[in-house]
Parts: C-alpha cells; structure tokens; sequence
C-alpha cells in the first residue's frame, strides 16, 4: 500500500492506495500532519511507501521523523516523469502541475490532454497527443479571489463561496458572488474555447478543490475528479518505481 500526501497551499490531502484503487481519502491542516500520518499508517501497517508532493512551505523536517515507520518519496524535478518537458523555466514548473501531467499521460494515452486544477490557484495544463507537456496558465482560484476583492479594497466584505443569483448583480453581495464564480466560470470556458482553436480535439480534466463546484457550471464536457493529483501522484510513483 501507498500512502501519497499532497501539500497544497492552503491544505493538505492524503489517500491510501493499494494498487490503482484509492482505499481512503484524508484532509488536515499543516499542524496535525505528523499526528494524522501516524495514524493513518497505524490503520493500514501494510503501506510500504509515504510519498509527498508539496508545493507548500512544509519542510521536508517533518516527514524526516516517520522514515522510521515508513520509506518515503519526496517528488522532485529530477525523478522520471511520462513526458517531455518544454516549458521554458522546467526548474521552476510546480510540483503539482507536473503530477497532473503525469497523471494524465499515463491514465489518458495517445491523445491531447488539458488538466485544470482549481485550488487555490487555477492551473491550466496541456499536453500534447506525443507526450510533450506545453505549458498553460495560472490564475486565482475562488477562494484567493474573494479575498483579494476584500483585502485590497476598503468597501468590500469577506463572502464566502456561494451560488451567484443572477449574472446581473443587484446588490453589493450579489456584484461579487456574479464577479467571482461567473468569473471564474466564464474564463474556464474561455480557456477551453481558444484551446479548441488551436488544437481540434483534446480531453478536460478538472480537479482541485472547487471541482464539484465548478464542474456542473462549465459548458464543455469535461471528467470532473477532485481525487485526480493524488491518483495521479500514486501512478506517477508506480511509473518511477518502473523506470529507475
Ligand atoms: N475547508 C476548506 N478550506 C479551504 N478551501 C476549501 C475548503 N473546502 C473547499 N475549499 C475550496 O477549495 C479551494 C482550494 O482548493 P484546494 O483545497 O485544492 O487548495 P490547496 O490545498 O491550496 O491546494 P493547491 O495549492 O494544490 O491548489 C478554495 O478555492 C475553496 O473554495
Ligand atoms: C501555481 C501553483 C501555486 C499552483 O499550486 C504551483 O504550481 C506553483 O507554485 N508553481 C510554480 C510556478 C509554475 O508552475 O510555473
Ligand atoms: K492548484
């Protein structure tokens, strides 16, 4: 069994694999994660592997003490990924975008692939049908953009996450739930649209926090899986384990 961690920028999201299958999925905030992995690895004792992928300010220290309970992985840009990177800074691509690729090369063979990861960043990801990942865009996600409306206003509340009534906003509350989910909704589609006059025919992964949220706004057809970057981390480390 596998147990993959991935380190966000506001949580962190672990699950147990045991071979493809995805036998429990775990949240927890940055200060219970040695607790949390403790027990999750007194549950399953058969997980052989603890393997992390953070973009997060957690240091590597705070895995160092469970090594003695389990062997752990920590995704780097030096391990064997199923692509070709082109992407003109490749030392500076996320760890996380680079998983997705991953993911979706090994699950999604011979075809164009775009990933987007709505979290607390929205990342757009493509890679083409001969395994060369091109690159994409990053934008705030939901959550980043209501904050920003308030945090860098002197008028605008702090709302949370909730369904836009109408697009035309009627009310200050209103302004911001249209301005920021239709928003957001808006570019989604924009996205996959100017990806379709570039390139005819390609499949859509969302993932990310906001998925279930987002996936059933969108008008593109898309495989909406919020579970996707851990999935995608437990097969890029089968992938690792084969090619090293
Ligand atoms: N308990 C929660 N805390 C924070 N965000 C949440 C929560 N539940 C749902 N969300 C939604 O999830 C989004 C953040 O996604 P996610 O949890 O994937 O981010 P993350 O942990 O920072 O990961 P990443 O850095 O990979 O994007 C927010 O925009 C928010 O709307
Ligand atoms: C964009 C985020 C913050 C999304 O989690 C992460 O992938 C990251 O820190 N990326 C580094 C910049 C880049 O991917 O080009
Ligand atoms: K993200």
């Amino acid at each position: 069994m596998i147990l993959t961690v991935d380190v966000g920028n506001t949580r962190i999201k672990g699950a147990v694999f045991e071979g493809d299958i995805l036998v429990e999925y775990f949240v927890f905030e940055k200060n219970e994660l040695q607790k949390k992995i403790k027990n999750i690895l007194k549950k399953y004792k058969k997980t052989t592997h603890l393997v992390v992928a953070s973009v997060g300010n957690i240091e590597k220290e705070s895995f160092l003490e469970l090594e003695k309970e389990v062997k752990i992985h920590f995704v780097s840009h030096q391990d064997s990924f199923p692509f070709v990177n082109s992407y003109e800074t490749p030392q500076t691509l996320g760890i996380d975008r680079m998983v997705l690729a991953a993911g979706a090369t090994l699950q999604y063979p011979n075809q164009n692939r775009l990933v987007i990861d709505a979290g607390t960043c929205v990342t757009y990801d493509f890679i083409d049908e001969n395994d060369n990942y091109l690159g994409g865009a990053i934008s705030p996600g939901l959550r980043l953009r209501y904050e920003a409306l308030h945090n860098f206003t002197s008028k605008l509340p702090l709302l949370s996450l909730d369904e836009p009534k109408h697009f035309i906003g009627k009310s200050t509350s209103e302004s911001i739930h249209s301005g920021v989910v239709n928003g957001l909704v808006c570019e989604i589609d924009g996205f996959i649209n100017e990806y379709k006059g570039q390139c005819l025919k390609f499949i859509i992964i969302l993932t990310g926090g906001d998925t279930e949220f987002l996936a059933k706004r969108l008008k593109n057809t898309i495989f909406a899986n919020s579970n996707f970057l851990l999935e995608s981390l437990n097969r890029t480390f089968q992938y690792k384990i084969k090619n090293d």
